[in-house]
């Protein structure tokens, strides 16, 4: 039996909460966060790098995501992730040489049917990249594919709030140079990401059922163009941002021009599985499926660019095999008998689940691993800030009271949820919220004689404006400053909380360092060595 410490350790993830040291437009500074900001003073700290190359991204110019954040904190490791193996099977060519691409082009040959693209249209690359639209569609034209449909899901969470336009132009402009070759290749149908199609962990399956009804039946309010919608849009809720815009068909005068019928291939173009999981399941699943009221469904060749979820599996075909992400904490933990409990609300829910275990959605052992879940609001979270983190604590506080858990792990939502709606008051709220539940859950780890770990997965809500490159805040033309609803290239925190002084050495500190070496870091406090494919804990 290792030695490690007398009570329990719990990893807080607060998601979203980088490490900035500027004020303007920062929640995590501007929060009424008296306990936290003390602790940062008092207890030992660092930073770790949670974006770009240090978790397995393909530049360093790319930001952190929960994905990738989570893979690398529930596994020790960095691993190529889904951004860089779609662009390293893109290059090689190896996309296009395997038995799904080439089922989906020989099918809608065959029937002189349609070839379907449905997906996030942006290059934030947490979830998708326009570009690997464009290469498909290349590849397609060449390969004698003349029709094709584009279901459009627009950002604005990844990327600036208000930019469809530039994302739609690129596309139109690119199926302009395809239709001068003689194909019809058309934009169908889109809308809002936050209210179509990319629902997450069954949290509101009613935006899968709109995306079905808009995709597939090609039901919705109906426009001569995408850009017209958005033109429409803007002029009757000016303001709103990319990723709350309405579902939009795009018709004339014999219907809707896209809907997916019998004998057509879809491709789901995201490479990213939390938020395609649903609409996969849509596709692949027989009658026993009821989630949505799928209507006619129609007979379709159906993959997704990735894997998504290595246990259920789904979706049944993909282009690009997963990152093999092996030797994870959990499967390092359970051989040795460590309880386990990992809890969080909906929304966040699989990341401390199944992006924490390398994206697969079962347990190792059930006897030994406990998951609880607190069921998310379902309206927009600058609404409810405060979100679900008051229930979070008093269950997380009666399962270390339990003394059932030797490791518990949590993520609190606020910081990320609030931060995508690009309300600073919001997110300032959300953030003080957090303080008080901080406070009161360390006050349990204190008493059970344990210690505790608060990281973040990558930054969001510290900064809520956008920067430009010199750091100065980008205002717009009514001289407000501009909102930021994406995620951050910040540092994120790290915090010992160690109040019986059981754990030895003091925290690294560098600017190499990264959340991979979390891992490393629990195993150690429990009391083993960490295996060597890990890198080295920050502990020394
Ligand atoms: O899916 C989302 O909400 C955003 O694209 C990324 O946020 P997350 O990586 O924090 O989940
Ligand atoms: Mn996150
Ligand atoms: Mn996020």
């Amino acid at each position: 039996m290792a030695q490690g410490i007398n009570g329990p350790l719990v990893m807080v993830v607060l998601d979203g909460v980088g490490e900035v040291d500027r004020s303007l437009g920062n929640a995590e500074r501007l929060a009424h966060m008296p306990f936290w900001h003390a602790l940062k003073r008092t207890e030992r700290f660092t930073t770790l790098r949670a974006h770009g190359t240090a978790v397995g991204l393909p530049s360093d110019g790319d930001m952190g995501n929960s994905e990738v954040g989570h893979n690398a904190l529930g596994s020790g490791q960095i691993y190529d992730q889904g951004a860089k193996l779609v662009n390293d099977a893109i290059e090689s060519g190896r996309i296009f040489a395997g038995e799904t691409w080439n089922t989906a082009v020989r099918r809608v040959k065959e029937h002189k049917s349609t070839l379907h693209l449905i997906g996030l249209l942006s290059d934030g690359n947490v979830h998708s990249h326009i570009k690997h639209v464009f290469a498909m569609l290349d590849k397609a034209a060449k390969e004698g594919v003349t029709r094709a449909r584009l279901h459009v899901l627009l950002d604005g969470r990844d990327v600036g709030g208000t930019t469809a336009q530039i994302y739609l132009q690129q596309l139109e402009d690119f199926l302009a140079e395809r239709n001068k070759e003689g194909n019809d290749y058309r934009i169908a149908s889109g809308g809002g990401r936050m209210v179509l199609t990319m629902d997450r962990y069954e949290a509101d399956w009613s935006m899968v059922q709109r995306g079905w009804d808009h995709h597939v039946h090609g039901k919705g309010r109906v426009f001569p163009s995408a850009l017209k919608a958005l033109e429409t849009f803007r002029e009757e809720t000016p303001g709103m941002i990319d990723q709350d815009l309405p579902g939009f068909v795009i018709g004339d005068e014999s219907g809707p021009v896209g809907a997916i019928n019998d004998g057509d291939s879809v491709f789901f173009f995201n490479f990213r599985g939390d938020r395609a999981i649903e609409i996969s399941r849509a596709f692949d699943e027989g009658d026993d499926f009821t989630h949505i009221d799928r209507g006619t469904k129609p007979d379709v060749f159906y993959a997704g660019m990735m894997q998504y979820d290595g246990d259920l599996p789904s979706p049944n075909h993909y282009l690009v095999g997963p990152p093999n992400i092996k030797h994870t904490l959990t499967e390092f933990l359970v051989p040795e008998k460590v309880t386990q409990f990992a809890i969080s609300e909906t929304q966040k829910y699989g990341h401390v689940t199944y992006f924490w275990n390398g994206n697969r959605s079962g347990k190792v052992d059930a006897t030994i691993e406990t998951y609880q879940e607190i069921p998310s609001d379902t309206i927009p979270f600058d609404q409810r800030p405060w979100m679900k983190a008051a229930e979070i604590t008093d269950a997380l506080t009666a399962a270390i009271q339990s003394g059932q858990h030797r490791f518990l792990r949590v993520n609190y939502a606020n910081g990320d949820m609030v931060g995508h709606t690009g309300n600073l008051d919001a997110a300032i709220t959300g953030m003080s919220c957090l303080d008080l539940e901080l406070r009161r859950l360390l006050t349990a780890v204190k008493k059970a004689g344990g210690v505790a770990l608060i990281t973040a997965d990558h930054g969001n809500c510290d900064e809520m404006y956008e920067f430009d490159k010199k750091g100065q805040p980008v205002k717009d033309e009514d001289g407000h400053f501009k909102p930021k609803t994406s995620h951050t290239l910040s540092r994120v925190p790290f915090v010992l909380y160690d109040p019986s002084k059981q754990v030895k050495g003091e925290l690294a500190q560098s600017k190499s360092l990264g959340i991979g070496q979390v891992a490393a870091t629990v195993v150690e406090i429990l009391g083993y060595s960490a295996p060597k494919q890990w890198l080295p804990s920050l502990l020394h």
